[in-house]
């Protein structure tokens, strides 16, 4: 029976200013997957050797860079991993899948996340494996192992996040890097192993309320900084001091942001972080001065800013005045030679859905 399915996947930013690695909110840009499944298609041209014919929308984010080959992408090499836990080796024979993908890559707005819950949901799919939102989560876990972005992508709305404690046994398995999980690329071996399954139940979430009120507004530079990298400068060790600083503000962060009417008093000093953006600064010119001279009291309406998750991507927070908060967010990063883009958005609050046509 022919099939035809069309899975949506919101971006998200993650951290908020205090929850490095714990809080993700989804974003009203939604990553799209179009897929058929019809065996007549299986003699055309460009079934690669996994079934599988890639196209990717010529204005997509991504469209010159990302590889095209269903071993090599990450999406349907993360539904290739999905498939091989489950033993089935390849895609139904002629699969077709296009892409949509407006969220830029590397910015900080989880392209990857948004990228692994799309290949995640695409092998639970074709491979019609019938598994629960919580379930396909532990296999996004074992691909990227920060659960914040990952939640906000699968779940949607203003989320936070842990990885519970794992057994030694279990432990073992979240060092295992992705080239042994996931099949080779293109050229590799195939050795026909089948991965193993992984532990369940990994991520533990809660979703909190969200003034509607509050919008969020990324100014996105057009520069791309890959999470690793951006991870590589923080410190393994951090003060009791920075520490608690982040855990106050986190704690009053979650209610602050559903309280009606939103407070900036409340907001912009509970948006501060001691954890991650001092650290990247390094990385991403005129960061400390934008992050502490664009204000409530200079722009009204704004209600806190901070990093986009890995960067370089800025996160405003406002219920008023987008453009003039925008713009003079542009302007301080064109001083440093760095040209942005910025987007209005809203909270996807349905995160990841599938919609059979
Ligand atoms: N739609 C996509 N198709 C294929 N690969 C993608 C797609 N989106 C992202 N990727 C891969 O993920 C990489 C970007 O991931 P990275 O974690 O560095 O940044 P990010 O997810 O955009 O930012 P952050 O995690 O800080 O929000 C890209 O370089 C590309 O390899
Ligand atoms: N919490 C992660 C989000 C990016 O994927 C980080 O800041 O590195």
């Amino acid at each position: 029976m022919p099939r035809q399915f069309k899975i949506s996947v919101p971006a998200s930013s993650a951290n908020i200013g205090p929850g490095y690695d714990v809080l993700g909110i989804g974003l009203s840009l939604f990553l799209e997957l179009e897929v058929s499944i019809n065996s007549k298609d299986a003699g055309e041209t460009n079934q690669d050797v996994n079934n599988c014919k890639l196209s990717y929308s010529e204005d997509s984010e991504g469209y010159s860079s990302v590889p095209l080959d269903s071993d090599a992408n990450l999406i349907t090499r993360t539904a290739l991993y999905v498939l091989r836990c489950n033993n089935i080796r390849s895609f139904p024979s002629g699969t077709k899948v296009h892409i949509k993908n407006p969220i830029p890559l590397g910015r900080g707005l989880g392209s990857s996340g948004a990228a692994v819950v799309a290949g995640v949901m695409l092998g639970n799919e074709v491979g019609q494996l019938g598994f629960s939102k919580q379930r396909m989560l532990d296999y996004c876990l074992m691909i990227e192992r920060h659960p914040d972005n990952i939640t906000a992508a699968m779940m949607g709305g203003f989320c936070g996040s842990f990885l519970r404690d794992l057994t030694p046994q279990e432990m073992e398995r979240r060092e295992i890097p992705l080239s042994e999980v996931l099949p080779e690329p293109s050229g590799g071996e195939n050795t026909g192993l089948v991965p193993p399954l992984p532990p369940t139940d990994i991520g533990r979430h809660v979703k909190y309320s969200w003034n509607s009120k509050i919008k969020c507004i990324a100014i996105v530079p057009n520069f791309e900084l890959s999470t690793a990298d951006s991870r590589s400068v923080l410190p393994k060790a951090y003060t009791t001091s920075d520490l608690v600083f982040n855990l106050q503000r986190l704690a009053v962060l979650t209610t602050a942001l559903t309280l009606d009417p939103p407070s900036a008093d409340l907001i912009y000093p509970a948006m501060q972080d001691r954890v991650h953006q001092p650290y990247r600064k390094i990385l991403i010119p005129g960061l400390t001065e934008i992050l502490s001279s664009v204000t409530p009291s200079t722009y009204p309406g704004l209600l806190g800013i901070c990093l986009s998750g890995a960067g370089p991507t800025i996160l405003a927070l406002a219920t008023d005045n987008f453009e003039d908060i925008s713009q003079e967010i542009i302007n301080r990063f064109a001083k440093f030679n760095v040209e942005c883009t910025w987007k209005l958005l809203e909270p996807a609050y349905e995160g990841a859905v599938v919609e059979q046509l």
